[in-house]
């Protein structure tokens, strides 16, 4: 059986870029899945689906329509426990750690127990950390959390080393869904830095030069929304 956080480890040990782009269910047609493949690069190595909000079921939908037109690695990057469906292939584990809000540090978790006891999704435990994008986003109206401002390149690698030291397999800077601006590539070169494990950006991501910047700076892979949607 395929093991998908292997996988991402080892392109994070040999310097292989990964781009993953996120599907937002609610704003997906399930009929349109194959155009929809068609129009994102051909660099894609992953598919994250999940939202702030998301009506029921909707993400199971989206899901199974991707999976009969490509062999792309699923992932849920999910706003809520409701959000687990065994369709995918794995499970970003969130624990939102800018954030005091104790339903996105442990309870969201607690409440997906029954769903992944039995489950065979592969599960990621991910440091999930929501930095400043200049406009307030949806995972700060959700969580009712402030993100970390930029200014704050120490709290931010504190953070992030504290996820790890956590046991979290995965550092995720988020800047927000539409961002005006993406992670500053100073603070992706000090986490990539102090961590061992493989760090995710995204949020405000859209040219292909702010991709390249990130990557040098030292993400492992990139995450694209925004960009993609209709
Ligand atoms: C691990 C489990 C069971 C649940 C996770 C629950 C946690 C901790 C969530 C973190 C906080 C949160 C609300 C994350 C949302 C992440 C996400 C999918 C963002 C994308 O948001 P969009 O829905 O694209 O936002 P817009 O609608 O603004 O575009
Ligand atoms: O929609 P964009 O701005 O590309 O952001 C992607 C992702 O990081 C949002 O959670
Ligand atoms: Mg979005």
């Amino acid at each position: 059986m395929r093991n998908f956080y292997a996988e991402i480890s080892q392109a994070a040990a040999n310097g292989k870029k990964l781009l993953a782009i996120l599907i937002d269910p609610d704003k997906f047609n399930e009929a349109e899945a194959a155009a929809y493949l068609q129009k994102i690069p051909k660099e894609t190595t992953h598919i994250f689906v999940g939202g702030s909000t998301v009506a029921k079921l909707k993400t199971e939908k989206t899901v199974k329509s991707i999976k009969t037109e490509t062999d792309l690695p699923v992932i849920l990057f999910p706003g809520d426990y409701s959000q687990i469906t065994e369709t995918a292939d794995a499970l970003l584990f969130l624990s939102l750690l800018s954030g005091r809000n104790p339903e996105y540090l442990i309870e969201q978790q607690v409440k997906s127990v029954d769903k992944l006891k039995n489950s065979k999704l592969e599960i990621i435990p991910t440091a999930y950390i929501l930095i400043d994008g200049g406009k307030e986003c949806a995972v700060q109206r959700v969580s009712g959390t402030k993100p970390i401002s930029q200014c704050q390149v120490e709290t931010i690698v504190n953070t992030a080393l504290a996820g790890e030291f956590s046991g979290k397999k995965l550092i995720y800077l988020e800047a927000g869904s539409g961002a005006n601006f993406p992670v500053s590539e100073e603070i992706i070169t000090e986490v990539k830095k102090a961590v061992s494990i493989p760090l995710v950006i995204g949020g405000g991501i859209r040219s292909l030069e702010q991709q390249e910047k990130a990557y040098k700076a030292g993400a492992d892979m990139i995450v694209m929304g925004t960009q993609f949607e209709n």
